[in-house]
């Protein structure tokens, strides 16, 4: 029988640490490095990252747009990028927020969830804004090839609160519903389900509740953004076990020096290890 993502996920943080690490290559990020800002500098850019991190983070989060930027050619380095973080043994997130209509959604789940697929992602990052079923038909294919989903909720951008705040018919926010529907897909499954949430770091202390999840929480909004580890235990309380840090800028900003990539990393990790700690 095919894995599930939720046991995949586990076992790698277990073996590696609780930490994503995304891949953005901005245009500022590759002149910085000294590279072109051109599929030649976007593949040695992503090459670095796979020398310096593939063997030792568990997640990696490839930002799909800065590949899209240079057409095909662009991510014809995205889908080795991703076959070469995934042969290192590291679980790859493609951050792709996808989300259609139901029967254009299970096109998306067969381009990137589909084992067979040039794209395949151990997940993708998608958003729920055409009504939470919409999302079915990429949680069923999801579950029968061993892949997840990260679904948007409460996201780090400042713009985010207008409509993920907004209350819905029976009082909840729009951010709760979505927490909700996710923890009703997810109920039961152990060791964990292969539907998580995205919730942005830097949200501050909300009344959401995450206790019920039973999935990974996506954090983005680490480093760059301005929200630091110690805000894990502000926005999630208890429910940080489940939390899984994610990071881009800060960290890629240390290369293209593949020892100074690595200190940065150990050093989130260690950060977010202490911070995601619970007593309870
Ligand atoms: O889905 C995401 O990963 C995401 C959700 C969100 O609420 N906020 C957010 O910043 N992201 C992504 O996370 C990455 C953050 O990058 P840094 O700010 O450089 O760490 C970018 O690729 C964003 O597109």
């Amino acid at each position: 029988m095919t894995e599930s993502f939720g046991a995949r996920l586990e076992a790698a943080l277990a073996a590696r640490g609780r930490l994503c690490v995304g891949v953005d290559p901005h245009a500022s990020l590759l002149s910085a490095w000294g590279l072109s800002d051109d599929p030649a500098g976007l593949e040695r850019f992503s090459a670095i990252v796979v020398e310096a991190l593939a063997d030792r983070v568990a997640v990696f989060k490839p930002q799909s747009a800065f590949y899209e930027r240079f057409g095909t050619r662009g991510t014809a380095v995205l889908e080795s990028t991703i076959r070469q973080l995934r042969s290192a043994g590291a679980l790859v997130i493609l951050d792709v927020k996808r989300g259609d209509i139901g029967s254009t959604a299970a096109a998306y789940g067969q381009a990137y969830l589909d084992p067979s697929s040039p794209m395949y992602a151990d997940a993708i990052t998608v958003s729920p804004f055409l009504g939470f079923g919409s999302l079915r038909p990429m949680i069923e294919i999801a579950d029968q090839s061993g892949s997840g989903l990260f679904v948007l909720a409460l996201t780090s951008n400042p713009e985010g609160p207008s409509i993920q705040h907004a209350r819905t018919a029976d009082g909840r926010t729009v951010g709760q519903l979505i927490l909700d529907e996710v923890s009703q897909v997810n109920a039961g499954v152990q060791p964990m389900g292969n539907v998580g949430v995205v919730v942005g770091a830097t949200i501050g202390k909300t009344d959401h509740d995450f206790s019920s999840v039973n999935g990974p929480i996506l954090a983005p909004g680490l480093g760059a953004q301005g929200a630091g580890a110690a805000d894990l235990e502000i926005v999630f309380g208890d429910a940080r076990r489940s939390v899984l840090p994610s990071y881009s800028r800060e960290i890629l900003g240390e290369g293209p020096d593949t020892a100074r990539l690595r200190v940065a990393t150990e050093r989130a990790l260690a950060a977010c290890e202490v911070a995601l700690a619970t007593t309870s």
